[in-house]
């Protein structure tokens, strides 16, 4: 095995003295090199696996309070275009605290190119240390978990070791904290489908069949885009909507999002909002976030993980067809399946380590899954959900007129 130091050294990226740091909670202090935004944050460190999609990593409002290290080295190798932005307002909403690799930002070299990701780092104030042996961290962060810590970076290399120790220390970590203010959308808007342009071919509908109002805890662009795709008009509410304002714009359908932070604690507000829309019977889509709090909704747990989830080739498992969907993840809280109360059946199981994936009502037509069916980054494995949900409606629209050819 090649020594990494060497390596480090080799690639030329270590500085003497260090212009970043990373001081861990425990007092451990990792040095290398600054790039992108000058500063610091606190939040706390997970490790992301994906291959591609750095940009849709780094712009995915579920990591607010995060800061991820890479475990794939070409972390820069497309740069940075508008296309791949996961945040709806294309502004630096998201939230990620601060990003880690190995070797330095590998130069674009991609037609869709626009900005080379150093720069596109300090524009939207996200700081970034280099040198780093991110397999070390990774394997500590497996063999611990997630630590909490902060990020610095000063041109000068000059940095009050103790000041920054002490305020790694006195962030009080994930559990219990509400990032969702940080990312959801401050008022309603109609998601409109001729904003973006996607190069790779997306096929639409012609006319949307049914109204969803989706729940922005932080909502990722491409579960709009696919909601669209798969005939939805969508309105995007503000997290703190209430049942009634939701069901006073009558939709067909409504949409719980993915977004950061604890379930626990964004359920305060939201899980009163979740039951009275069940309650409703109008059909219900979670993923990840909205997955928890469904599931909190319905009476059952949400714990935190020891190394959560986040990569794009993940092996889950849907129960009802014994089929494997390989999917992207991004969580640090789960479901306790055994808290599902008798009228939720649990559909999908992760194959690395058994926990909660999914879960559907017996007795409403609500459904949600904890990984990402919009990818980006990601197989489309997990696609269907989407015409899963569509079926749902259409299923109601029947009950209710079987006469009726739905357009909005
Ligand atoms: N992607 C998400 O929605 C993440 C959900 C939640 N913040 C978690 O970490 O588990």
């Amino acid at each position: 095995m090649p020594d990494v130091q060497a390596d480090v050294a080799h690639e030329g990226w270590a500085e003497s003295p260090a212009t970043a740091l990373l001081v861990l909670a425990d007092g451990t202090i990792l040095e290398g090199t600054g790039f992108g935004a000058t500063g610091r944050a606190v939040g706390e460190v997970c490790f992301n696996t994906a291959m591609t999609g750095y940009e849709e990593i780094l712009t995915d409002p579920s990591y607010a309070g995060q800061i991820i290290t890479f475990t794939f080295p070409h972390i820069g190798n497309v740069g940075t275009n508008d296309d791949d932005v996961e945040t709806v307002d294309m502004a630096s909403r998201a939230g990620i605290r601060g990003v880690i690799l190995h070797a330095p930002i590998t130069a674009p070299a991609n037609y869709r190119s626009k900005t080379h990701l150093d720069a596109w780092l300090k524009a939207r104030g996200i700081i970034g240390l280099g040198g780093i042996d991110t397999r070390a961290l990774t394997a500590m962060i497996r063999d611990k978990g997630m630590p909490n810590a902060i990020i610095a970076h000063t041109p000068d290399g000059q940095f009050d070791r103790e000041a920054l120790l002490a305020e790694a220390r006195a962030w009080p970590g994930m559990v219990g904290m509400d990032l969702v203010p940080d990312v959801s959308t401050p008022q309603r808007f109609d998601w409109d489908e001729t904003t973006w342009s996607l190069t790779d071919g997306y096929g639409r509908q012609a006319a949307p069949r049914y109204h969803v109002v989706a729940v922005d805890y932080g909502v990722k662009r491409n579960i709009l885009r696919l909601l669209a795709d798969a005939g939805c008009a969508v309105t995007v509410v503000p997290a703190t909507s209430t049942a009634k304002s939701i069901l006073a714009l009558k939709p067909d359908g409504v949409f719980l999002s993915n977004g950061p932070g604890d379930p626990d604690a964004v359920g305060r507000y939201a899980v009163p909002m979740i039951q009275d829309i069940i309650a409703s019977k109008v059909p219900t889509f979670g993923i990840c976030l909205g997955h928890q709090m469904l599931a909190l909704a319905l009476g059952a747990k949400t714990m935190k993980m020891h190394q959560g989830h986040h990569g794009a080739n993940h092996p889950v498992k849907d129960k009802d067809t014994g089929k494997v969907e390989i999917v992207s993840m991004n969580h640090g809280f789960a479901v306790d399946p055994a808290s599902l109360p008798a009228n939720v059946r649990e559909t999908h199981v992760s194959l690395f380590d058994g926990s909660n994936c999914g879960l559907a009502l017996t007795d409403a037509p609500a459904f949600s899954v904890q990984h990402h069916p919009e990818a980006s980054p990601g197989p489309r494995d997990s696609h269907y959900l989407f015409r899963q949900f569509v079926g749902m409606m259409d299923s109601v629209a029947k009950s209710t007129d079987p006469s009726a050819q739905k357009q909005v």
